[in-house]
């Protein structure tokens, strides 16, 4: 299952793009004998000021057609990382060939989008800034990955 991380906004170079990175290459290397990832990243930006709609309709075309939809929200779920693991092997699992993470910008995720989202995933209910929560993501997504083979990184 390939894994698209949609997100509004561009990481530009320093320790947030370093860190996403970092923690996406182990999961592509992690993930390749599970049939998961690799993961990819899908920037959208709206420079017309139009809003979470507009982020919203830019989000939807960056997903792909059939994918199944995770947003990132502090309104979500908040999961252990042996439950999100779970979810991701669950997922991989149903034959679906993709699954997109949706990070929103700073007014969030246009309700119509979370909607229709499958799950939504809370890293508890502070709100982070966009880039940290894409590299949280990105460290939850290889912890998963060595969660699911077996590997020593996670650790109870
Ligand atoms: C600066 S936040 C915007 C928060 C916005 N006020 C809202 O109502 O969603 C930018 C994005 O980061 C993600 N985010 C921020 N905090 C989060 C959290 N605690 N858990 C999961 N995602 C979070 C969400 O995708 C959010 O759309």
């Amino acid at each position: 299952m390939r894994v698209h991380l949609c997100a509004v906004g561009r990481l530009r170079a320093g320790p947030e793009r370093a860190l996403t990175d970092d923690y996406l290459d182990r999961f592509a290397r992690q993930g390749r004998a599970l049939a998961l990832g690799p993961a990819s990243e899908h920037e959208v930006e709206d420079k017309k000021g139009g809003g979470m709609e507009a982020e919203a309709a830019l989000l939807t075309r960056a997903i792909p057609a059939g994918a199944l939809i995770c947003t990132l929200d502090e309104r979500g779920q908040v999961l252990s990382s042996p439950d999100f693991a779970a979810m991701l092997a669950k997922w991989r699992d149903g034959g679906r060939q993709d699954a997109a993470f949706v990070i929103g910008g700073a007014d969030g995720i246009h309700p119509d989008l979370r909607a229709r989202a499958d799950a939504s995933l809370s890293f508890g209910r502070m709100v982070w800034p966009h880039m940290l929560v894409r590299v949280m993501l990105a460290e939850q997504l290889y912890r998963a990955a060595t969660i699911l083979a077996g590997g020593p990184y996670h650790r109870v």
